[in-house]
């Protein structure tokens, strides 16, 4: 039998239900008890009466026990550890039980609700504790109970208050536990349900008979005896059940990667992982969870995704791989910009942005076989079946790139499953310039219960339901397949007959990427000059496969600075490329693109007549307005340029017609200066270029600098002197 003979114990609410409980059982075990009690009501307030302590201590007293009665408040702390003192010289065990109840919504919550509940819970019991302590201290024994609650850990209607002190009385004793472990104090929370005076009304019927208070006691009894070495632990305890709870944690995310801002749609993109339960984890001390987060900072830097499904390759490449690459995918002397593409010394020599697919590829058969996906893939039977790519600053000409990527998603189509990965591209100095997301079909290999969408897959966009604005069309030869597996894609698929057949083609087809570079070539000349500065993102679905010497015909609709796409080959009037779209950071038409103005007289009106009641009319305005210069002279701008307080400039403009203002963009808050510059019937800006007739604006008084004088100062010197916005 677990005995307290010579020990010391307190126990505070002791009148009644579990206090009393707990009381009585530590008086027949051989404890010196001190039973307070205030003899309250149990909203605290009322008149007070000695009757419950003193029958309590009759009691104990009348079965051989030792007790005494106290009636202070547990506010009164110090006097309530002067009892125990006084009567017997010490205090070994406090048991924190005292409390009162003020439920109210908490709309209909007073400050007086609040602080009264605080005071009797979670501030009495640090009083309580804190009095008995340097006693503890001394004599090198001590065991605390704080008496926390299921309100506090799961929320209760109506008890805001008493759930939040609660709660708070978890912490205490949290804290308790770890400052008192060196002088063998103890100090644990338990959760307990009983039938009490507090809790009858809130119970269901019948709760009486199996919630009985004697249910709880041997927990906080046991708890308390010399031979339990447990502290800082907390206890759901009820009906005669009992278990630990702890808090428990997702395995969650590392969403900041080297070197790249860290954003609001990273935390969007790892929600599901950031809130899985399915590998949880339990951190028991404050060092356990900063020596987790620690590792989790480290490890961006070693995998830089914070992921151990991350895999990493670098990829070199030369101007001449660039060359072979633009040639794979039609670039040809007959165009007129190709020159850039196919001349290393060329002076604007750059890479088509959609090379971005080539290196990355180089990670795709690693990360297909890394065996992170589940599923068993037939390499045979897989089909291209979408692409992503976004640049973050145009591809280097040549030199060393790492790749990271990691599979984000495998999903059961039926017909097929289909894999997600996403492969990051760092530069040399470590700077994210570009991401591709792959998706894959693998033919055959659905129906394996998996989830049949991902939040993770970038979506693909139905084109307009209107004419094309736009056509360009190339006819691949019968080595174009040939000629593009010398970039790195060496699927036999493309170039095997016998291994096609396997596949279940009549001959090798050509790769999808071939595909997908040809039709981002018509738009990037159609709609950016050829220039790879203006591309920022590119996403498509392969529909169908295409035949090497069949023709890519790019169908493009533009809508702003998004330019949507279809591609079909009329040999056997198939769409092969569906939901395409490529984001231009500015549409600069090609005039020497055959075909080029025809598509801006299609789809552009003429009327400088517009209804500016409506933002949309504003939008609308906008969109003519960067087709159409001689429009904003008609209808008036005003052109608002920020200095951010990151120091970067940012353009935002209005298009302000006889009724006022609105548009995209307004001016950034808290920028630190801003130059306005108004534009009228008389003034000529060219909204399509930026160019503008700067000096003389600003001798009209039309260019107007605020904000900090100085940076102010030097933004509209700058626009002054420069003719080019
Ligand atoms: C080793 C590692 C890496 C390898 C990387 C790739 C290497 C390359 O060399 C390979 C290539 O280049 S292959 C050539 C390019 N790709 C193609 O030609 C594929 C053309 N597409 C098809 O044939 C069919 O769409 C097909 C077969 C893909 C699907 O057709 P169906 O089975 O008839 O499917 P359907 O009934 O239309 O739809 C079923 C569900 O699947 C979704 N889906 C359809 N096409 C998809 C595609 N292309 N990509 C992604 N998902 C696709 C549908 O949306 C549908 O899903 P849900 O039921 O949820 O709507």
């Amino acid at each position: 039998m677990l005995r307290f003979d010579g020990r010391v114990v307190i126990v505070t609410g002791a009148g009644n239900g579990l206090g009393k409980e707990y009381a009585l059982a530590f008086g027949e075990r051989g404890a010196s008890v001190v039973v307070n009690d205030l003899g309250g009501s149990t909203s605290g307030d009322g008149s007070k009466s000695s009757r419950p302590a003193d029958e309590v201590v009759d009691l104990i007293k009348s079965r051989g026990g030792k007790a005494v009665a106290d009636y202070h408040s547990v506010e009164d702390a110090k006097a309530v550890i002067q009892t125990a003192i006084d009567n017997f010289g010490r205090v070994d065990i406090l048991v924190n039980n005292a409390g009162i109840l003020r439920d109210k919504s908490f709309v209909n919550m007073t400050e007086q609700d609040w602080d009264l509940v605080h005071r009797i819970h979670l501030r009495a019991a640090y009083l309580l504790t804190h009095a008995a302590w340097p006693y503890m201290r001394k004599q090198k024994y001590g065991k605390v109970i704080v008496t926390s609650s299921t309100s506090g850990l799961y929320g209760n209607f109506g008890q805001a208050n008493y759930s939040a002190a609660k709660m708070g009385l978890v912490g205490l004793s949290n804290t308790l536990s770890l400052e008192g472990a060196k002088y063998n104090i103890t100090c644990n929370a338990i959760a307990p349900t009983a039938f009490s005076r507090l809790t009858q009304d809130l119970l269901p019927p019948g709760a009486e008979e199996n919630l009985k208070p004697a249910f709880v006691m041997p927990l906080v009894l046991y708890l308390c005896h010399e031979s339990c070495a447990d502290t800082g632990s907390l206890f759901e305890v009820a009906g005669g059940w009992m278990g630990k709870v702890r808090l428990q944690k997702s395995s969650g995310a590392m969403v900041r990667r080297a070197n790249a801002p860290m954003t609001v749609e990273d935390v969007r993109d790892n929600w599901q992982e950031i809130v899985s339960f399915a590998k949880p984890l339990y951190h028991l001390t404050q060092a356990d969870q900063v020596t987790h987060i620690m590792n989790a900072v480290e490890s961006i830097s070693n995998t830089d995704q914070g992921n151990s499904n991350v895999l990493t390759e670098t990829f070199t490449y030369t101007p001449n791989q660039l060359i072979l690459y633009a040639l794979a995918v039609g670039c040809s002397l007959r165009q007129p910009n190709a020159l850039r593409f196919l001349y290393e010394n060329h002076e604007n020599f750059s890479a088509l942005p959609t090379f971005a697919v080539i290196p990355a590829q180089s990670l795709s058969m690693a990360i297909v076989s890394s065996g992170k996906m589940g599923i068993d893939i037939d390499l045979s039977r897989v089909l291209h079946g979408e692409q992503y790519v976004e640049l973050y600053q145009p591809l280097p000409t040549s030199g060393t790139v790492t790749l990271k990527g990691k599979v984000v998603d495998v999903l059961d189509k039926g017909s097929g499953a289909v894999v997600i990965y996403d492969v990051e591209m760092f530069d040399e100095n470590d700077t994210l310039i570009a991401l591709n997301q792959f998706v894959i079909f693998s033919v055959g290999s659905g129906g394996f219960g998996g989830k049949k969408v991902s939040e993770h897959q970038r979506p693909t966009v139905a084109a307009p339901k209107r004419k094309p604005d736009h056509v360009c069309s190339d006819k691949t030869t019968i080595d174009q397949a040939a000629l593009y597996r010398l970039t790195g894609d060496e699927n036999p698929l493309h170039i095997d007959p016998a291994f096609a057949s396997t596949a279940g083609f009549s001959r090798p087809i050509l790769h999808g990427l071939c595909t997908f570079g040809h039709s981002a070539r018509h738009v990037l000349s159609t709609y950016a000059n050829d220039d790879p500065a203006l591309f920022k993102a590119i996403k498509v679905r392969f529909t169908k496969p295409v035949e090497p010497g069949q023709t890519i015909e790019t169908h493009m609709w533009r809508e702003g600075n998004r330019i949507f796409f279809e591609s079909k080959v009329p040999e056997s009037s198939q769409t092969v490329l569906t939901g395409g779209y490529v984001d231009l950071h500015n549409v600069v038409l090609n005039t020497t693109s055959p075909g080029a103005p025809q598509e801006m007289s299609k789809t552009t009106p003429t009327s400088s007549r517009v209804n500016l009641k409506t933002k949309a009319a504003f939008v609308e305005i906008n969109k003519r307005a960067q087709s159409q210069p001689e429009l904003v002279k008609k209808i008036g701008a005003i052109i608002v340029f920020d200095i951010t307080k990151d120091g970067n400039v940012q353009q935002s403009w209005t298009i302000d017609g006889k009724k006022g203002t609105i548009y995209e963009g307004s001016p950034q808050e808290g920028a630190k200066a801003q130059v306005t510059i108004t534009v009228d019937d008389d003034d000529f800006v060219d909204l399509a270029t930026g160019k503008a007739n700067a000096p003389a604006l600003f001798a009209k008084g039309k260019i107007r600098a605020k904000g900090n004088v100085m940076l102010a100062q030097k933004l509209s010197t700058l626009f002054k002197d420069q003719a080019k916005l």
